[in-house]
């Protein structure tokens, strides 16, 4: 590695809006650089698991690194292939940080959209200079020109702030104690944490004693080297370059995301690290058996060292047991975590409904303001295009508004948010009572005018998911002490005997017992006794609505 000096190195990610053609660019640039053979198999190379290959999708920032001949001179490019999706885009912000400059890909026949747009401001603000890529030149309707146009007349003003003729290599020291960026980790069953790392100043070799600057533990780098694409052990490495590191960290809460490592004795003030994610929507997590419980856990801590921007905080259910309250940032993102949990890590979990964190000042009336979307600002970028920003009650977006916004526009509206904080809203909480008990696992909030609604359905729901009982059921949604909603379950009695022909008592007596087991199963809310899969029957439904 010490045949790249600085300035013949560049780090580098590409971005662009979902779907635009990152991952197809890079094949070609792993092509170009002979780092992959030219097939006609080379589809999004980069995009290593199964989740991204079945959804087509990257959901996870992938580090390349090629080696190119220019004009006698050989470069080092470490190349960072991004997602486009917006619920991944914690994925692109920390990405940036190895990087001195962005390719932002734009595609010819859909032109700037909503991820384009913020894209490139991240880039801004990390101070990194931004080389357009206008792509899909070759298909029927595109049009370069107008998307050129857009370029110039919604960047200009920044790109013109950019010098693109400034150096592009990395500026850092050999010369200085080693101080290296932990931007991205992954868990190896045998191996430990694998450390995707930035050098910013000095060298770290095979064999070095290093000290975390989160944890101030020692380790002993047992392995460094770059990803071309594959693991490629490189005895060094050098400021300026990206790699990876392993050291022996076993326990994955050793390993954190935006951690410095730096040489034993040889302390260096840490690097910012990064700013944490700020989750977006909230569900309950729940091993399908309690006795999966631990390895659930093991599982989560895994999944998230690589994936960095869930939160978790242990929480319990009476229905379900013990499990988790996760944090995404967005509806994607919960899905695409949950997938990946059941394919790497073969593991069964039940995700409630998801909600978002709300602020409420109790008082005796509860009453607080209602609001509905407002319109802030509104930019047209060319005559058939328009940026409209408005400010949205979170719950009001999480959960269908954005199929909704594409089935409206025929697919052409694109869409990107971010957090403006709390507002004040009309919300209550509403209860579901069974037989005038209230059942805690049920209990929302909800906005005031779609009380009636939600609350009718999950009776409904619960309706269809109990038994009947030796004495009739009223289900009811209820706010405060006013009840909204109301369904009945009819008494009924199982006669477990009622098959039981002939006089056989040891045989009445094995039907009498199991149905005293099955009992226990049961969760006694006042005088009603509820299966538990009742519960996961009206939380599922909820959740895949
Ligand atoms: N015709 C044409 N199709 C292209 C070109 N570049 C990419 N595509 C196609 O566009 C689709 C999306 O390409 P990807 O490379 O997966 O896009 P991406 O930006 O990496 O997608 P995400 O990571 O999910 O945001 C694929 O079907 C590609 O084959 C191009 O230059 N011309």
């Amino acid at each position: 590695m010490s045949r790249f000096p600085v300035e013949n190195i560049r780090n580098f990610s590409i971005v662009a809006h979902v779907d635009h053609g990152k991952s197809t660019l890079a094949d070609r640039l792993l092509e170009l650089t002979g780092t992959i053979d030219k097939t006609k198999n080379n589809k999004q190379v980069l995009d290593k698991l199964q989740v991204e290959r079945e959804r087509g999708i990257t959901v996870k920032a992938q580090t390349a690194s090629l080696f190119y001949n220019c004009e006698g001179k050989q470069y080092l490019l470490n190349l960072i292939d991004t997602p486009g999706h917006v619920d991944f885009s914690y994925e692109v912000s920390r990405s940036l940080s190895a990087c001195q400059g962005v390719l932002l890909v734009v595609d010819a026949n859909e032109g700037i959209q909503a991820q384009t747009v913020a894209n490139f401001f991240l880039a801004f603000e990390a101070q990194l200079s931004v080389i357009p890529v206008i792509n899909k030149i070759d298909l029927k309707n595109a049009d370069p020109e107008r998307v050129e146009n857009q370029i110039e007349k919604v960047f200009l003003f920044r790109l013109l702030c950019i010098k693109l003729s400034q150096e592009l290599n990395p500026k850092v020291h050999r010369k200085n104690p080693l101080r290296a960026l932990v931007f991205d980790s992954t868990f190896d069953q045998y191996r430990g944490v694998i450390a995707n790392v930035a050098l910013f100043d000095g060298v770290v070799s095979k064999g070095d004693k290093i000290v975390s600057a989160h944890t101030q533990k020692t380790y002993e780098v047992n392995e460094v080297g770059v990803l071309n694409p594959n693991e490629q052990p490189t005895h060094k490495l050098y400021a300026g370059q990206v790699g990876y590191l392993i050291a022996g960290m076993k326990d994955v809460t050793e390993a954190q995301i935006g951690d410095t490592l730096c040489l034993h004795k040889q302390p260096v003030e840490p690097l910012p690290g990064f700013k944490s994610a700020k989750p977006m929507v909230f569900a309950g997590m729940y091993p399908l058996d309690q006795s999966e419980y631990n390895n659930l856990k093991s599982a989560i801590e895994k999944l998230t060292l690589n994936d960095s921007s869930v939160t978790v905080h242990r929480d319990s259910s009476l229905a379900l047991g013990a499990g988790w309250r996760l944090g995404f940032l967005g509806l994607l993102h919960m899905e695409v975590f949950n997938q990946r949990l059941e394919q790497e890590y073969n593991a069964s979990v039940i995700l409630t409904t998801p909600t978002v964190p709300y602020k409420a000042v109790l008082s005796s009336s509860k009453l607080i303001k209602a609001r509905r979307a407002v319109q802030k600002n509104m930019i047209f970028i060319d005559q058939n295009r328009v940026m409209l920003k408005y400010l949205f009650p979170l719950n009001e977006i999480v959960v269908d508004f954005y199929d909704s916004l594409k089935s409206l526009s025929s697919g052409y509206a694109s869409f990107d948010y971010e957090d403006a904080g709390y507002q004040t809203a009309e919300l209550v909480k509403m209860d579901i009572l069974l037989n005038g008990n209230t059942v805690e696992e049920l209990v929302t909030v909800v906005h005031k005018d779609k009380a009636h609604s939600i609350g009718k359905a999950i009776c409904e729901r619960l309706k269809d998911s109990l038994p009947r009982q030796l004495f009739e059921i009223a289900i009811q949604a209820a706010i405060g002490s006013k009840i909204i909603a109301r369904e009945t379950v009819k008494a009924y009695r199982k006669n477990v005997l009622a098959k039981c022909y002939g006089g056989d008592i040891t045989r009445k007596m094995k039907l009498l017992k199991r149905q005293a087991e099955g009992k226990k199963k049961l969760r006694k809310i006042g005088n009603v006794e509820v299966p538990k899969d009742a519960f996961i029957k009206v939380l599922k439904t909820q959740s895949s609505k």
